[in-house]
């Protein structure tokens, strides 16, 4: 057995860790040359994942033939990226797709795109409330595993599963996918009360008002609702709307203090996946006839098309509805 990872960010490098943490081997496939030598040469992974001493059974690479002979591969590159690198990768061995996104331009989840990337790989979807540092130290974590093949999700969530990192099964692949895509943008979104300094009610009132967003989007879409109330749905978007762990929250705290979304988002290394999801998400809604405002306040934001503080006045002026 040996599994591949596609995809050396900071969840790359930790899913990894987890799989070594057996000393089985793991082929990590990296982009850049620098973070192959420095994971090959003292064991780190500094660029993304600093401060974590990383297994022995784990060797980077820069060529995805070197991924030829792995009965799994983990797929962890930015959404925007995974057709790119799902297109490069050995074709039919299962691929488990960790992105959280969706596509701009074909407003596609990660597992249709996979499919049309390597039409005779198995998919599967890895997504829940994980922050990368937290696995990589072994901490206790729970996650979705979903896959419509229930016999190979069983096999998938046995080779993945460790003693402090539990995936439990779903056949909702589209559900998981959704709410680990939705919940990015919403995570903006409170970071945006914390950076304004509205209150705790505010992000309460966000996380609950943005989860019944992302259940009418599912729903639309296909999922199920009990899916959405999952570790992948409402547990991830617990876990990112209250951390500035989280890279959306933080990129939220940074609109909400006054700054400008071109400073915020230009020349960073690491991925806040819901800038590049809030407008797909936002014009997928409209077209489903699905009301999302909170995804569209952050639209707003993240276009610089109106000021914070009028974002913020339409969302309270909103008509009064039920619940
Ligand atoms: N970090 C986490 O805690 C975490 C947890 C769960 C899911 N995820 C998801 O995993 C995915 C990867 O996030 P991350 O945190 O590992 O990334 P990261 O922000 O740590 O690193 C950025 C990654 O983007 C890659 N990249 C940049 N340009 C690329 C290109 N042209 N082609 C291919 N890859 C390119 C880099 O090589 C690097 O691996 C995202 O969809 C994210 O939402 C992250
Ligand atoms: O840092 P974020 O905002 O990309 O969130 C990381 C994970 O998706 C949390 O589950």
């Amino acid at each position: 057995m040996k599994a591949g990872v596609i995809g050396a960010g900071a969840w790359g490098t930790a899913l990894a860790q987890l799989l070594a943490s057996d000393g089985q081997p793991v082929a990590l496939w990296a982009l850049e040359p620098d973070v192959v030598d420095a994971i090959n040469r003292t064991h780190e992974n500094p660029l993304y994942l600093a401060n974590i001493p990383l297994s022995s059974s784990i060797a980077a690479t820069g060529s995805m033939a070197d991924l030829s002979d792995c009965d799994l591969l983990l797929v962890v590159s930015p959404a925007q990226h995974l057709r790119s690198v799902v297109a490069q990768a050995p074709a039919g061995v299962p691929l488990v797709l960790c992105s959280k996104g969706i596509e701009a331009g074909t407003s596609l989840l990660m597992s249709q795109v996979a499919q049309e990337a390597q039409p005779t790989s198995p998919i599967a979807v890895l997504s829940g409330p994980t922050f990368a540092h937290e696995v990589a130290k072994g901490l206790p974590t729970a996650i979705t595993l979903a896959c419509e093949d229930r016999e190979l999700g069983q096999r998938l969530a046995a080779r993945i599963a460790r003693p402090a990192f539990r995936p439990y099964l779903s056949d909702d692949v589209i559900g998981a996918e959704i709410g680990g895509a939705v919940k990015n943008v919403l995570a903006i979104a409170c970071g945006v009360a914390e950076g304004a300094g509205l209150g705790l009610n505010a992000r309460a009132a966000l996380i609950s008002r943005g989860f019944a967003e992302m259940t009418r989007f599912g729903l639309a879409r296909g999922a199920r609702a009990e899916t959405l109330g999952g570790l992948s749905g409402l547990g991830d978007l617990v876990l990112t709307c209250s951390s500035t762990n989280s890279r959306n929250f933080s990129l939220g705290k940074g609109l909400g203090g006054g700054g400008s979304a071109t400073d915020l988002l230009s020349n960073r290394r690491t991925v806040a996946e819901g800038a590049h999801t809030a407008p797909v998400l936002r014009d997928a809604a409209r077209a489903a006839g699905v009301e999302m405002p909170v995804v569209e306040a952050v639209c707003a934001l993240l276009m610089e098309a109106a000021p914070l503080a009028q974002v913020i006045d339409a969302l309270l002026a909103r008509p009064l509805r039920p619940e």
